[in-house]
């Protein structure tokens, strides 16, 4: 089995943005009340106690939007100063990043993976419902400049919508050291929108920017499920996350921690979830806390391979959407 080291964990399951893959504008989900998220005393313990101690090293923070976690600053530091923490990174809409990249950058974060599906303002709006491209853009500008590295931006491909912007997507890493990457559309959040179009394999994304500008395998490699590739002599790298069209589920490092303290082993599966907060709070002791954590990484690799679902039909066998998950 692969080794597990790296957790996602989500801040919060409400967002500022209504991304039609993802949250779209009138679904209707049943938010997280805020006796039941964990603390930011709960989370640093947990990641303290129980991951620390089991190997975990990376760590990821995300959401829904998690730039909206009341306290996110002190959080941050808090997490990066805890010892075995080698890896602590976002995953953001990039919104209200203008104003917190700095005070992030200097509590401790040091990576960085935002979100921009367009290049074009009225695409942008199409998808994520709100009229914010330019804010999104100054956020992503101001990441950089206080020296976010690698600076990460992903691209939800979806057919008909932003798949003819991809080629100028990839230039954004010709003269930037930026790391571009295209995500299949999974259909989580959306069977509706999935339905009717479905996702467009990397492999055909690959070929139509090789067509244009050349690509080589890249040597830069990142912690997850990203196949990298370049520009020839560009600054910035191109990643593929083949969720659909592929499995890379035997290169499985990760698992994910919700806002309200659910563990589970795979983002499409929530076989054998384990609720860490529930145990916490009953009194658990943190030893009983990583023994119900060390089971759930036993049982991980079967489902890994043998549950993993696609997410559509009366079969599904996960019922959260990816803004409560965290992706
Ligand atoms: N199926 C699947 N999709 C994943 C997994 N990890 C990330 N993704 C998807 O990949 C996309 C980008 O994820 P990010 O949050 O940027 O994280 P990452 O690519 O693991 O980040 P790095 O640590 O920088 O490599 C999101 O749409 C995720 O849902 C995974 O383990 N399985
Ligand atoms: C759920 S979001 C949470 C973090 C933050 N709000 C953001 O958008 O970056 C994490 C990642 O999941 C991706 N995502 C959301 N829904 C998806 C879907 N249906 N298929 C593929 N990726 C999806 C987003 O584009 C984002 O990169
Ligand atoms: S992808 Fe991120 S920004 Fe878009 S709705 Fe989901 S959580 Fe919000
Ligand atoms: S589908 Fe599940 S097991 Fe496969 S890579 Fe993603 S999180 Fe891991």
């Amino acid at each position: 089995m692969n080794d597990v080291d790296y957790l996602r964990i989500s801040l919060i399951d409400r967002c500022n943005f209504r991304c039609t893959y993802c949250m779209p504008e009138g679904s209707e989900i049943d938010y997280i009340h805020s006796a039941n998220m964990l603390t930011n005393r709960e989370l640093v313990s947990i990641v303290q106690e129980v991951f620390i101690p089991l190997g975990f090293s990376k760590f990821r923070l995300t959401g829904g939007e998690p730039l909206l976690r009341k306290e996110l600053v002190n959080l941050v530091g808090a997490i990066a100063n805890l010892t075995g923490v080698q890896d602590l990174s976002m995953t953001t809409n990039g919104f209200l990043l203008a104003h917190l990249a700095k005070p992030l950058y200097e509590a401790g974060l040091r990576r960085i993976n935002i979100s921009l599906d367009s290049l074009d303002r009225d695409v942008f709006r199409q998808i994520t419902g709100r009229n914010l491209w330019q804010q999104v853009w100054d956020g992503i500008l101001a990441a950089h400049a206080v020296g976010f590295a690698p600076l990460k931006l992903n691209v939800v491909v979806v057919p008909e919508v932003n798949d003819h912007e991809i080629l100028n997507l990839a230039a954004l890493s010709i003269d930037r050291d930026w790391h571009i990457r295209f995500i299949e559309f999974m259909p989580i959040g959306n069977d509706r929108l999935f339905s009717h179009k479905g996702w467009v394999d990397s492999a055909d994304l690959r070929q139509r920017i090789s067509d244009r500008y050349g690509l080589v395998p890249s040597n830069c490699k990142g912690n997850g499920p990203a196949d990298v590739f370049q520009i020839p002599n560009a600054q910035g790298t191109l990643g593929f996350i083949s969720q659909m069209s592929e499995c890379f589920c035997d290169r499985c490092n990760r698992v994910r921690l919700s806002a309200d303290g659910l563990l589970r082993p795979c983002l499409l599966n929530e076989t054998g979830q384990i609720d860490l907060k529930t145990a916490l709070r009953e009194g658990k002791s943190f030893a009983e806390l990583r023994m119900m954590v060390r089971e759930l990484l036993n049982l991980k690799a079967e489902i890994n391979f043998k549950e993993r679902d696609r997410g559509t039909g009366d079969q599904k066998s996960y019922f959260r959407t990816m803004s409560q998950i965290g992706g």
